[in-house]
């Protein structure tokens, strides 16, 4: 199967693709490398464009009039950068995909699967959430990916496009054969800040020791990023199955592992796994943070046929991994800063 991939070359859509191909798909790539790299699609179809220009999503449906499916994983995703940045995020998560969508229609695609968050919840005093809990984005970040949810069950509801939302928790480690990983040098997310306080001996900064968890540090369900990838694998597979003729076109699914960890957690496993642990300080709360959530959800089982199956500790040795290979694979050079940074400004003055 011949699949579109908008923003294959960041995170998790690299890691899709890698699944996909290593199950004997096509993966095509279109990404504007504002954050992903080109690293990441040597030996891949690759596009490079914007999906909220017309001309680049035109260009690529009709070179590949075989494309079956489309994944959309192209967005911004800091949170507290989307406190300050509004405006770009709603720029790049919510108004660049009606444009996509748009010329998605046009060429007639009828699957989609959206990259949606966990972040949308509101979850109840035991962060439990399932796909029928209250939606309450609490961030700018987590509004782009509500919003676009239902817009994009508002187009689906009148168009022949179906759309599979996948609700992902926290994503860790990296492809387990080291091809793609996290991309950014230091990267926001708590596993990233403690690979980094590893290799540079700084603190790790626990942010918020107030949450209402067991510990008072912020709880989130860490999923590796390989099972996430093997979820996207099976959904494209069932595809049309997940949806009845006269039933809604489209659904949300969860996807975690069913266990919540909190911070003071993470570094305890985390430091089970290294020779020099790392030291940690209290630090006040993000911009945009909260208490965090876990899924509860079957639905994922019972749609897809599945579930997380690599533990913590396994995300952990990935990451660490990864973060070595990366070092060889991604050099950081003072001029890749300044492009990125000369691609972001020109995206957000798009
Ligand atoms: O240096 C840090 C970084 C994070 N944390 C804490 O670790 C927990 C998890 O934070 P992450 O940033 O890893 O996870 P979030 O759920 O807050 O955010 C993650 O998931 C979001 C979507 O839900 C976005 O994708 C975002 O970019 C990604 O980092 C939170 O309690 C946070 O306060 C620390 O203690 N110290």
């Amino acid at each position: 199967m011949k699949v579109l991939i908008a923003g294959g070359a960041g995170f998790i859509g690299s890691t899709v693709a890698s699944r996909l191909l290593d199950a004997g798909h096509t993966p095509v790539v279109i990404d504007n490398l504002v954050t992903g790299r080109r690293e990441f699609c040597y030996g891949r179809i690759f596009h490079e464009g914007d999906v909220a220009d017309a001309a680049t999503v035109d260009h690529v449906l009709r070179h590949h009039p075989d494309i079956e499916a489309v994944v959309h994983c192209a967005a911004l995703i800091v949170v507290p950068d989307s406190v300050s940045r509004p405006v770009d995020y709603y720029r790049a998560n919510v108004a660049a995909t009606l444009e996509f969508v748009d010329r998605l229609l046009a060429h007639g695609v009828r699957r989609l699967i959206f990259s949606s968050s966990a972040s949308i919840y509101e979850p109840g005093p035991d962060l439990a959430v399932d796909e029928a809990s209250p939606l309450r984005a609490g961030n700018p970040y987590a509004h782009t990916k509500l919003v676009v949810e239902r817009m994009l069950a508002d187009i689906a509801a009148s168009s022949p496009l179906r759309v599979l939302s996948l609700r992902y928790f926290n994503p860790i480690g990296a492809d387990p054969a080291l091809r793609t990983g996290p991309q950014l040098p230091t990267p926001s997310h708590a596993l990233g800040r403690l690979v980094h306080a590893h290799r540079t001996g700084v603190p790790f900064p626990l942010t918020g020791l107030d949450w209402p968890t067991r510990d008072g540090t912020g709880l989130r369900d860490y999923v590796h990023v390989w099972d996430l990838a093997t979820a996207h694998l099976r959904a494209l597979e069932r595809f049309d199955r997940l949806f009845t003729a006269d039933g809604p076109r489209h659904t949300a699914v969860n996807l975690g592992t069913g266990t919540g960890t909190t911070v003071l957690e993470l570094v305890s496993a985390f430091n089970a796994l290294v020779d020099d642990p790392v030291a940690v300080v209290e630090a006040p709360r993000r911009p945009g943070d909260s208490a965090g959530a876990y899924t509860r959800s079957r639905l994922a089982w019972d749609l897809l046929g599945w579930r997380a199956e690599r533990d913590l500790a396994a995300g952990i040795a990935d990451s660490l991994a990864w973060s070595r290979r990366r070092e060889l694979l991604l050099p950081d050079h003072p001029a890749d800063d300044l492009r990125q940074a000369e691609r972001a400004q020109r995206a957000s003055a798009r």
